[in-house]
This record gives C-alpha cells, structure tokens and sequence, in this order.
C-alpha cells in the first residue's frame, strides 16, 4: 500500500526544527537572538523553539525597547521552551547561577534533539568559567554536545561566508580548549588523521565538494626550518602527510604550510584579490588561536562555530558573552543570524540526503 503524504506535511518535513539556546543570560545572547531572529523570515524557512528563560528574554526586549533602533521581535511571537531556574541573574555577571541556567538549557536542547523532536541546535555563547562556578567541569559546549550525544569522534570547525565573493573560508581545529603548553604533546598523526577524516566527510556531505583541496598548516615557525626551530614537522608531520597523500588520491593535500603564511591566500579568496580557486577547500589548523585568529580577524562579525561529527546539526555564533557589552544593546547579530541561516542549509541538506 502506498501511502500519500498530503503536500503541508510535505512541507512541514522539509523546514528544519531547530532548538535555539539562550546562552548565557547574563550575556548577549538574549539579545543577539531577538535581533537575529527579527532579519530572517523565520516562519518561511524554518521552526525556531527558543529554549531558555521567558522572562530573561522579555527582560532584554524591555531593554531594547529603550535603548536600541535595531529590529528585533517580541518574545511573546515566539515558540520559546521556557526553562526558568529561578536564581538571580545580573547582566554582564557570569556566575554560578548564570552557568546552571545556560547549562540546563543545554541539556534540554540536546535531549529533545535525541528524541528527534529538532533537526539541529544552534546555541547562544556560554562562558566556561560560569559553567565551571556551577560545579559543570566542561571545556565548552561542544565536549558537552558530544558527550551527550554518545560520540568520541567530532570535530570544531568554523565556516565564514566572504560578504565580498561569496567564497567560504572552512578551517577545522586539531586540538581545541587546552593550555598551549599542552599543544605539541597533544598532536599526534591518529589524532590528525581523525580530524582530517572528519573534514574530508564534512566538505563531502555537507558542502558537496567531492575531491576537497585541504591545508594544513606547520606547528613551528617556518613549518620547524628543517629542524632548526621545531622537530615536530620533520619528526611525523611531513611523513605523516606523505602516507595520507598515497592513501587518499581522491584528495589533495597541501602542508605542511609555515603558520605565518598559511592564512594569505584565504585572505586574498576573501577579498577578491585571487581567484577563489587557488585558496583551498578546508583548512586544518592545529590549535586554537593559530585557526581563530586569522578566521576572526577576517569574518569576526560573521563567524560560525560549527561541531561536525555529531548525530545532529550544531551551530554557534563564533563571538563569546561579551559581559562588558551585555545590556547596553550595541551588540552585533550577524555571526548569530549566520549561525541560523548555516543551521537550516545544513539540516536541508542532511534531510534531503536522508529522504
Ligand atoms: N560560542 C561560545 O559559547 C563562545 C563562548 N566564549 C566565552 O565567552 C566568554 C567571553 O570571552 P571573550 O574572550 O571575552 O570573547 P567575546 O567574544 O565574548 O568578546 C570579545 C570582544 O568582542 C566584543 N564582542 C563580542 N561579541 C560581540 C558582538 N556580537 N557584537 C559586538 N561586540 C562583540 C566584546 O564586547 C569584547 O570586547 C568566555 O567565557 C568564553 O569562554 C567565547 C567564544 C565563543
Ligand atoms: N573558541 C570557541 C569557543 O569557545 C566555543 O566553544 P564551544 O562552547 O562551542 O565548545
């Protein structure tokens, strides 16, 4: 027996339902999201559930009422999943009582994502430090996605549309929330292979680049100078490279890439200055601040923090709290109005592969 689908359920599968964290409340997230949401046609393209506290984001819509010209909506047009700890938040103050309430709206995005109710999570900034006074010992939200959601192989990547080309700058961090001392130890050719496998599937499955390029950059200055300023390159990171390169010929390989240049031609992409062909298709940066540097430097305001390996879509807008700009309404909503708009195309995709 076939079973005909009447078209408006048809449709209504194919806008992606998606949970969309509060953050911090004592940050800009309340406020980002309001005025995110008031730039895109959210009732056209997708289903946004706000997960957080009502009252908080009424709080900041009477705040911006006063202060700001920006558009934003009125909470109360919005489907919000009100999760009300009742503890005294202080805007711009990331405490205890802020950390437990960004972490209880964590795990209710996730757990109904697990039980299918959302296609994806796109989730407003929290600060560790609030987490860590709440007794949650996480070193961001993404360990606690992944965790949750049963998996030990993801990654931390992050996707930045040029607003001058169109071209889109991908750069995935090899290791992640850890002190720089820890760094050099903390790489090794499993834990390089792993994230380039994630990135491969990623540009693969969600950005439909079949035979990627991908960069990947050196650790020390000038990628170690034959060993005279670092050993690690010599050591395994150029023959590890080498044995990628025979086991994966659908793939180009480029690296490794001495740091300080490895970020010209993605800013030349960016800009329009090169043709965007010869900028690569990923980026593979082997430590914090040697990916986000370059990447806020070009696209801070646009940013989006993207964790792939997970069951789910996940999204965040790359900036943080931003206490000493919380309540005042100045904050920018482009990075998390990125954030929504790369939430739908990629929950699309993923369930127009699936059906
Ligand atoms: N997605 C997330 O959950 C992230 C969370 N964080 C957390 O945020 C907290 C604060 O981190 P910071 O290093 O200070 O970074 P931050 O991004 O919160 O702020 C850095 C600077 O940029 C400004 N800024 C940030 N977002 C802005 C916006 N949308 N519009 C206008 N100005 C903006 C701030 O006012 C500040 O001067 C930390 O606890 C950190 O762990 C940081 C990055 C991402
Ligand atoms: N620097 C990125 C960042 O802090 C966001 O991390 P996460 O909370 O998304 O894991």
């Amino acid at each position: 027996m076939i079973l005909l689908q009447p078209d408006s359920l048809r449709l209504e599968k194919q806008r992606p339902r998606l949970a969309l964290t509060l953050g911090d409340p004592a940050g800009i997230g309340p406020e980002v999201i309001l005025k995110a949401l008031a730039q895109i046609d959210f009732a056209q393209n997708y289903d946004v559930t706000v997960v957080g506290s009502k009252t908080q984001l009424i709080q900041s819509y009477e705040q911006l009422r006063q202060q700001c010209s920006d558009d934003f909506v009125n909470p109360e047009d919005l489907k919000i999943l009100d999760i009300d700890i009742e503890q005294t938040i202080t805007t711009g103050v990331g405490d205890a009582a802020s950390g437990a309430a960004s972490f209880a709206y964590m795990q209710v995005a996730i757990a109904r994502t697990k039980i299918g109710e959302f296609d994806g999570i796109v989730t407003g900034p929290i600060a560790k430090s609030a987490w860590k006074a709440a007794g949650y010992n996480y070193p961001g939200q993404t360990e606690l996605l992944a965790k949750l959601a049963g998996v030990t192989r993801y990654g931390m990547l992050f996707v930045a549309r040029s607003p001058h080309t169109g071209w889109t700058l991908k750069t995935l961090l090899a290791t992640t929330h850890i002190p720089l001392r820890e760094v050099a130890d903390a790489l090794t050719p499993k834990l390089l292979a792993n994230k380039l496998d994630l990135l491969v599937e990623c540009l693969q499955q969600d950005f439909s680049i079949e035979r990627p390029r991908i960069a990947i950059a050196g650790l020390n200055p000038h990628s170690g100078e034959s060993g005279q300023l670092g050993r690690e390159e010599q050591d395994w990171l150029i023959p590890w490279l080498e044995k990628e390169r025979c086991d994966r010929p659908h793939i180009q390989l480029d690296g490794p890439i001495p740091p300080d240049t490895m970020w010209v031609k993605p800013s030349q992409a960016w800009y329009g200055t090169i043709e965007s062909e010869k900028a690569a298709d990923g980026y593979l940066a082997l430590y914090h601040d040697q990916g986000l540097i370059p990447v806020k430097q070009l696209a801070f305001d646009r940013a989006v923090n993207t964790s792939i390996g997970l069951p789910f879509v996940r999204t965040s807008p790359d900036h943080g709290t931003a206490f000493d700009i919380a309540g005042k309404g100045i904050a920018d909503a482009t990075s998390m109005k990125a954030a929504i708009q790369l939430a739908v195309e990629l929950a699309s995709r993923r369930s127009a592969q699936v059906g």
